[in-house]
């Protein structure tokens, strides 16, 4: 539905040229909630102005519902333009017009007739909970009221394709919360394909069932939400997961434990329906180890639970082998912490050759 292949784009500021694409694919199918993230010049504004043509590549085709961009004539490109609608941080409305006016203006440019513009910005004012705020102006309004006419205004000619530039970066979490629930909602009741940028994770966890990671002009991950934030490959895709979700022990955690008594510590990640079996409880009873959770974390991705938990298993090797083989078999994924490992092993040859130094010294 929404195609990008190999996009390039390079500006040139007072004759010092910045590229800002450098070979993006990206594909959007009909029905995605699909999230860009990346830190600020990253290129993600410069990207999502590609789908509609705010911003031309300099390289590379831009396909819109099967369609090359490059191929329209200018009447071609505003008749495919109107199938996309676009809101924006700061919202972008016109200060001297009304909420109904703000919303109308689509629908005026398209030249359609008042009775036809009343009966669509009055639906709409509904659909967006603001059909008391008419005749206000967007001085009157809240951010996330200025954020509900914003998306109206993109509705109003139904597009099939809503692009959303820093949509909730201006709003407090509570109301980023609401406008991301209203965009949901358009995504299921109206079937429109959304495209969001954003530099928070949160959003991307909330709504996004598609996520591409973006760094200096360039895709560096991609894939289902669940899969990335489950199994994040790149540095930086992991640094946007810990934001919300941690997996790594806590350092206070890693200080409270003594290197000799340590035991040995396992990464567990559980994914659906094994997640709230009682594993645990199996791995005591069953296997007789002993099991200390050092750390563990819950969160809801795409309505399923993605869960990792740190454990400290004591006990023989063989049924500490045992209990491992028993959470494979149950579907959890399961690592030995070997970062951990080696901080013991640094730490006892750190004590080692302080050992060894008191020694020499003692021995002069
Ligand atoms: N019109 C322009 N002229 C010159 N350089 C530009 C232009 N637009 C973007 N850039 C440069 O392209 C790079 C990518 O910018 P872009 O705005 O796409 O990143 P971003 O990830 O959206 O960042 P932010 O979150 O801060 O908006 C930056 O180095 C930026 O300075």
């Amino acid at each position: 539905m929404i195609e990008l292949k190999d996009i390039h784009k390079t500006f040139i500021r007072k004759g010092q040229s910045i590229e800002a694409l450098k070979g993006v694919n990206l594909r959007v199918d009909k029905g995605d909630i699909f999230g860009v993230i990346g830190y600020s010049g990253a290129g993600k504004s410069t990207l999502i102005r590609m789908v509609n043509y705010l911003e031309r590549p300099t390289k590379g085709r831009v396909f819109v519902e099967g369609e090359a961009l490059d191929q329209f004539s200018p009447a071609q490109l505003r008749k495919t333009k109107k199938k996309i609608g676009m809101i924006f941080q700061h919202f972008n409305l016109l200060e001297s017009k009304t909420v109904y006016d703000n919303i109308a203006i689509p629908l005026v440019l398209l030249k359609q007739d008042k009775k036809r513009i009343r009966e669509r910005v009055t639906e709409l004012l509904q659909f967006i909970g603001l059909a008391d705020k008419a005749d206000s102006y967007p001085k009157e309004l809240s951010g996330g009221q200025k954020q509900r006419v914003g998306i109206a205004r993109a509705l109003a000619s139904n597009p099939s394709i809503l692009l959303c530039d820093e949509a909730t970066s201006a709003l407090d979490p509570q109301t980023t919360r609401s406008i991301l629930d209203l965009l949901k909602k358009i995504n299921e009741e109206y079937h429109i394909t959304i495209l969001m940028i954003t530099h928070e994770m949160a959003v991307i966890q909330q709504i996004c069932n598609k996520v591409a990671v973006m760094e200096q002009g360039e895709i560096i991950e991609q894939g289902e939400v669940l899969e990335v934030f489950g199994n994040p490959q790149h540095p930086t895709t992991e640094s946007f997961v810990r934001t919300v979700i941690q997996t790594s022990v806590p350092e206070s955690v890693l200080q409270s434990l003594s290197p000799e008594r340590a035991g040995r510590l396992f990464k567990l990640k559980f994914v659906g329906g094994n997640a709230s079996e009682p594993i645990i409880d199996s791995l005591i009873r069953k296997y007789g180890v002993s099991v200390n959770i050092l750390f563990a974390n819950m969160s809801e991705i795409q309505s399923t639970t993605l869960g990792t938990m740190i454990l400290q298993l004591g006990g023989e090797d063989r049924d500490i082998f045992r209990a491992v083989e028993f959470l494979g078999s149950r579907g959890v994924e399961i690592a030995e912490l070997q970062e951990f490992q080696q901080q013991r092993k640094d730490r006892v040859t750190d004590e080692s050759h302080e050992d060894r130094a008191i020694k020499e010294v003692t021995a002069v």
